[in-house]
């Protein structure tokens, strides 16, 4: 197992749809390779929790636009403790909500939302001295396109939904997942990817140069191995 720090800073681009992987990949990654962590994905969830808070009509993207450069989101890139505030307030568990996820890929569809929020992904990354995991669905392609690493995860619709049922239904509180509630996610998901995939302004799509991975068939430690594999043949170059 690697667990020194990397010796130039390294910036890893991870992309891919929904419960592909990328958060819990890019977590271990960061913290065994002693390098920041940013969930890019968390930022514009919390944007949208404060689009709906605010009141602002999501269905709007010239409300939206208008609104977005109103709040102040904060990301801690602690691997082993990462953290999100908007205007100062903890958003870690509300963002993860059924209403944040039906609205934010109205919210992240909006240019002057993503310019913002991209803007912010590029300096925290630039601050990174030890080098930085930074995960999403356009790192590659579009906010960090000379990023030293880049891997696209992928895995199939059914392994995704039962991932994401498995860990909802985990949490404190949730019912059980049963199949219905399974075919439910799935359709879910496959909507927002086709939403993130089919927006104009930085849709979800693999970086020419990226490495992709298929990760249904592998455990997440195997994942972890090869993206870790991966960067290390990187600083060999
Ligand atoms: N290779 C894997 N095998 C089994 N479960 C996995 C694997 N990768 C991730 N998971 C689990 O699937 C769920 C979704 O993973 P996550 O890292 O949040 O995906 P993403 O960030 O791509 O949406 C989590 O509960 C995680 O523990
Ligand atoms: N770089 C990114 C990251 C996320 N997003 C948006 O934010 C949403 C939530 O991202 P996420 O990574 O938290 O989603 P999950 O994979 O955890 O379900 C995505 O569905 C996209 O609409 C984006 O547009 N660009």
């Amino acid at each position: 197992m690697s667990t020194s720090v990397a010796a130039t800073p390294v910036v890893v681009a991870i992309d891919g749809p929904s419960g592909t992987g990328k958060s819990s990949t890019s977590k271990a990654v960061a913290a065994r390779m002693g390098m920041r962590y940013l969930d890019t994905g968390a930022q514009y969830r919390a944007i949208t929790w404060w689009m709906l808070h605010a009141g602002v009509d999501i269905d709007d993207p010239r409300a939206v636009a208008a609104a977005a450069g109103k709040p102040s989101i904060v990301s801690g890139t602690d691997p082993l403790a990462p953290s999100i505030t908007i205007d100062g307030t903890d958003v870690a568990a509300p963002i993860r909500g059924e209403r944040v996820t039906g609205a934010v890929s109205a919210v992240s569809a909006v240019p002057e939302v993503r310019t913002l929020i991209t803007d912010l992904q590029r300096s925290i990354a630039a601050e990174a001295d030890g080098g930085i995991v930074v995960e999403g669905r356009d790192i590659g392609t579009t906010v960090l396109p000379d990023a030293d690493v880049k891997i696209f995860l992928t895995a199939s619709p059914e392994v995704r939904a039962a991932r994401r049922s498995a860990e909802v239904s985990g949490r404190a509180g949730a019912p059980a997942a049963g199949g219905a509630d399974v075919a439910a996610t799935q359709a879910a998901l496959l909507r927002r990817d086709a939403a993130d995939s089919g927006r104009k302004t930085s849709p979800l799509a693999k970086a020419g140069d990226a490495t992709e991975v298929d990760t249904s068939e592998l455990t997440l430690e195997q994942v972890i191995e090869c993206v870790v594999t991966l960067i290390e043949e990187r600083g060999r170059r």
